[in-house]
């Protein structure tokens, strides 16, 4: 018999998360597969579930929660021979990788689409020995991400990031950077540094738009030393979609990346607090299968 594991954030989701867990298994077992139930209590437990779900060489696993327990889960794919396909039900604020992947944001609707037939095989970015899904900042703005508190998201949703971001961004001591991508370096002043692997951050669908989940590439941002009327127009980028055209920042896709500083910098992966420079950036092209739609 096909084996599920089900990995649930009882807390997310306004802490009503339980409350879809018996439709999910029905949908699951309808398609014959086994399941078995994992709540999370703390951080690092859905990484800890999946790690035994590739090693039990489950058929599925289905992460029911927000960003964070989705990154957590996919770490447990790390150095794993067998990995899982991977079923998402979003139930955080801003769920930038079910937007990215067209998983329905209603969360009824997302268990319909576990019975789906079609997989996309999904980048997946590395972050010195970890996993990240989505999204790595570096800079005072990403402090402040990390910072916005869980009743502000969900009170404010995505618009909490950009208000929180821009407030902060005008404010922002530029940090010395180094940053050197495939075969350049580019060295200067900059606020901000944001590295992305699909088109959805902070719940901006328009940040990146030339980027899918699967194109193998690190999208990366490097904002310049910017005044307060420049923060507005660079606001005003990101909602219309022409970010990376905008004349004080620069942008380049890459394949490996390595940010370093002088200074001690606060990271920010995935929504959460990260680890401090110097970073190394990779991609490993396609790395796990994930269940999507059946039309996009
Ligand atoms: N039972 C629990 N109670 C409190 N926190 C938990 C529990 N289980 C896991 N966590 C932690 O909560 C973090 C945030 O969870 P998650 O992103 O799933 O939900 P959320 O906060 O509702 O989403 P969002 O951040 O998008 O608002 C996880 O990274 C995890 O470390």
């Amino acid at each position: 018999m096909k084996q599920a594991m089900i990995i649930i954030n009882p807390s997310s989701g306004k802490e009503e998360a339980l409350a879809y867990l018996r439709d999910v298994q029905e949908v699951l077992e309808e398609q014959g597969y086994q399941t078995s139930v994992n709540e999370t209590a703390k951080e690092h437990d859905a990484t800890a579930f999946c790690i035994s779900a590739c090693e039990d060489c489950y058929d599925l696993v289905v992460s029911i929660g927000g960003d964070g327990t989705l990154h957590e889960t996919l770490n447990g794919y790390m150095d794993q021979a067998h990995r899982p396909k991977l079923g998402i039900v979003p139930l955080g604020t801003v769920n930038d990788f079910a937007r990215a992947l067209h998983i329905p944001l209603d969360p009824d609707e997302a268990i319909r689409t576990l019975r789906s037939t079609r997989l996309k095989p999904i980048d997946i970015g590395l972050i010195n020995d970890r996993i990240f899904a989505n999204v790595i900042a570096v800079g005072m703005l990403a402090e402040v991400l990390a910072e916005v508190s869980s009743e502000q998201k969900s009170k404010l949703g995505a618009f909490a990031y950009y208000k929180e971001g821009l407030k902060r961004l005008v404010n922002s001591p530029s940090n010395h950077l180094i940053i050197e991508h495939d075969d350049e370096t580019w060295v200067g002043e900059s606020p901000l540094f944001v590295a992305a692997l699909t088109n959805s951050v902070a719940g901006f669908e328009k940040m990146v738009p030339s980027a899918s989940v699967d194109d193998g590439l690190i999208h990366c941002f490097i904002i310049k030393d910017i005044n307060f009327f420049n923060t507005l127009t660079v606001g005003t980028s990101l909602l219309l979609g022409n970010l990376k055209d905008h004349s004080d920042v620069v942008y380049f896709t890459a394949k490996e990346v390595r940010v370093r500083s002088e200074e001690s910098l606060s990271t920010n992966i995935d929504g959460e607090a990260g680890p401090s420079l110097p970073l190394h950036l990779r991609i490993l092209p396609r790395h796990i299968d994930v269940i999507v739609p059946e039309e996009d």
